[in-house]
């Protein structure tokens, strides 16, 4: 492929005498990663300055360099932007197209991974190639592959859903992070819906209040979906008219869901004792789902699912009832094992604090006695959620265990710390194999274990080291 039918000439302000009649053979935004012929992104980053490294990058073989129009590129093309992200993306994206012809987003504070996921199965049910890509990695029905990142870089991200198509996947799901939607990670390929699922406080030491997180996230409704695309806005949350207000500005087509819903309105909830029965109201009529799944939680992403797959012209009867059949969703109230005194044990992807309060409201329904509640904060992350994290813990369960998550760079003590400090009466413990060992040793019959914060992970990052680690193997030793 030649960089002039990459770049058109509205794009970008190109040096004088550039000739664009040069191949190119990939994207990428780190110059390690850069082999000749490659058109490089050189960004500001949180960290470093990707313009520092393009020297370096144009002596690896890179052709052209997209970069502010202040940045000094010396023997390559500068493709300069005053959005160098947005720009790259646009040409990547052009590079890497074919895509799948349905894609679909999720953004949202919690259950981002749970609804992509249950979007993947309710179109493989419907009979669709399909695949999703989040934190659980690039899934389809036959494989699972890790990124790293919920929103992998504009590259990977690109790459992969290229990869998905030529692999025959028609629809494809993905998580949209705010960290990916400030850096324009998925940009470039045209997405048919976007969904909202909530907002509540996480990550603020990126984003710095919840007003700019919030728009980080309506970067995807202001700019990601395509203009003549579907909102899906779960409507039960805080933020949810402001979001609806945003997309109905943009001229999308809104589908809100929930109990204020108006295109899935859900009458009625009743747990059962494997899942729950919804009554869901779509223009005027009933219907009744028997979802596999707890918590209300859980019947808010499958709702949010299901919307996005209607909002793809699938009829609307068939979906709800397949709603019925989905498979559960990995680390999202997972039941490890049942302890030998008959305490069922849920592993739990909660590292936030309404997440924490979801987790424990699900289980409320199932516990006879008492509901011991285990987790810890990560490292590295915004340290204002840990009291609070804390402080639902207490309100909620029965019995507090503070314990370690992922602490990164962090001294573990110090984020127990944090955590106890919003937590009066609880117990702390160091070590998170020790804490999950106490806490099933300490449960009873009626009672219910919840593990939460590190969900599907499979290994515990400390320093700069991952060590294998995770919460259901550990709660099978332990128990066993
Ligand atoms: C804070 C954050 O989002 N950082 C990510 C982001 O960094 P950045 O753009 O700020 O980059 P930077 O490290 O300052 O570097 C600037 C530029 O120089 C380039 N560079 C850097 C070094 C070098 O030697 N050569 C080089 O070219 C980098 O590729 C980058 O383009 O871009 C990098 C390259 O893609 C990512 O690796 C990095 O993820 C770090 C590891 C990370 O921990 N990210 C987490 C916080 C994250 O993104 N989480 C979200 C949300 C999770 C959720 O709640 O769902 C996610 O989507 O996973
Ligand atoms: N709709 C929801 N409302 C409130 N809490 C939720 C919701 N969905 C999930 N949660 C909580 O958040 C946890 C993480 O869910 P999930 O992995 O689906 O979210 P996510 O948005 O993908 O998270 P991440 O930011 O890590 O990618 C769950 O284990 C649960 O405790
Ligand atoms: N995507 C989230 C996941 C947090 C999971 C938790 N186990 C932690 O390490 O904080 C983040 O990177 O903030
Ligand atoms: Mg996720």
């Amino acid at each position: 492929m030649r960089l002039g039918s990459l770049i058109e000439e509205q794009d970008a302000k190109l040096g004088a005498g550039a000739s664009l009649d040069v191949p190119v053979s990939g994207f990428a935004i780190d110059n390690r990663k850069v082999a000749p012929g490659t058109v490089f992104g050189a960004f500001q980053g949180a960290r470093m300055n990707g313009e520092d490294f393009i020297p370096a990058a144009v002596q690896a073989g890179a052709v052209a360099v997209v970069a502010r129009p202040e940045a000094r590129v010396e023997g390559a093309i500068h493709i300069a932007h005053d959005n160098p992200r947005r720009l790259f993306a646009q040409l990547a994206a052009r590079y890497f197209a074919p895509f799948p012809e349905m894609t679909v987003a999720v953004t949202g504070t919690n259950g981002k991974t749970s609804t992509v996921e249950l979007t993947r199965q309710l179109w493989r049910m419907l009979g669709h190639h399909s695949a999703s890509i989040g934190t659980l990695g690039v899934t389809t029905s036959v494989d699972q592959v890790s990124t790293g990142l919920t929103t992998p870089d504009i590259v990977t991200f690109l790459s992969n859903m290229s990869g998905l198509k030529r692999e025959g996947i028609t629809h494809a799901a993905f998580e949209a992070s705010s960290h990916g939607l400030a850096q324009y990670r998925t940009e470039g390929l045209p997405v048919s819906a976007a969904a909202f699922t909530n907002l509540s406080r996480d990550h603020l030491d990126y984003h710095g209040d919840m007003d700019s997180y919030f728009e980080a996230k309506m970067r995807l409704f202001d700019g990601v979906v395509a203009p003549d695309g579907a909102a899906v806005v779960w409507a039960d949350d805080e933020w949810s008219d402001k979001v609806i207000r945003r997309a109905t500005k943009r001229g999308l087509r809104v589908l809100s869901v929930g109990v204020q819903g108006q295109a899935l309105r859900l009458a009625n909830r009743t747990p059962t004792q494997l899942g729950q029965t919804l009554e869901v109201e779509v223009e005027g009529k009933p219907y009744k789902v028997s979802l596999p799944l707890i918590g209300a939680y859980q019947a808010a992403n499958a709702l949010t699912a299901a919307a996005l797959v209607i909002a793809g012209g699938e009829d609307v009867g068939k979906v709800l009832e397949l709603l019925g059949r989905v498979q559960p969703v990995r680390g999202r109230l997972e039941r490890a094992v049942i302890t030998r005194a008959g305490a069922p044990v849920y592993v739990d992807y909660a590292h936030t604090p309404d997440g924490l309060r979801a987790a424990i409201e699900a289980l409320r329904p199932h516990t006879k006695g008492r509901l011991i509640t285990l987790f810890g904060a990560g490292g590295d992350r915004d340290a204002g959620k840990r009291p609070q994290m804390g402080k639902v813990a207490a309100d909620l369960a029965d019995h507090v265990i503070v314990t370690d998550d992922n602490p990164r760079s962090e001294e573990p003590s110090s984020i127990r710390a944090a955590v106890m400090a919003g937590a009066p009466g609880a117990e702390e413990i160091g070590g998170r194999r020790a804490a999950i060992a106490a806490a099933i040793a300490q449960a009873g019959a009626d009672d219910i274990v919840l593990l939460a914060g590190k969900g599907h992970e499979q290994g515990q990052i400390i320093g700069d080291r991952v060590l294998p680690f995770d919460d259901v193997t550990v709660a099978r030793e332990c128990a066993g």
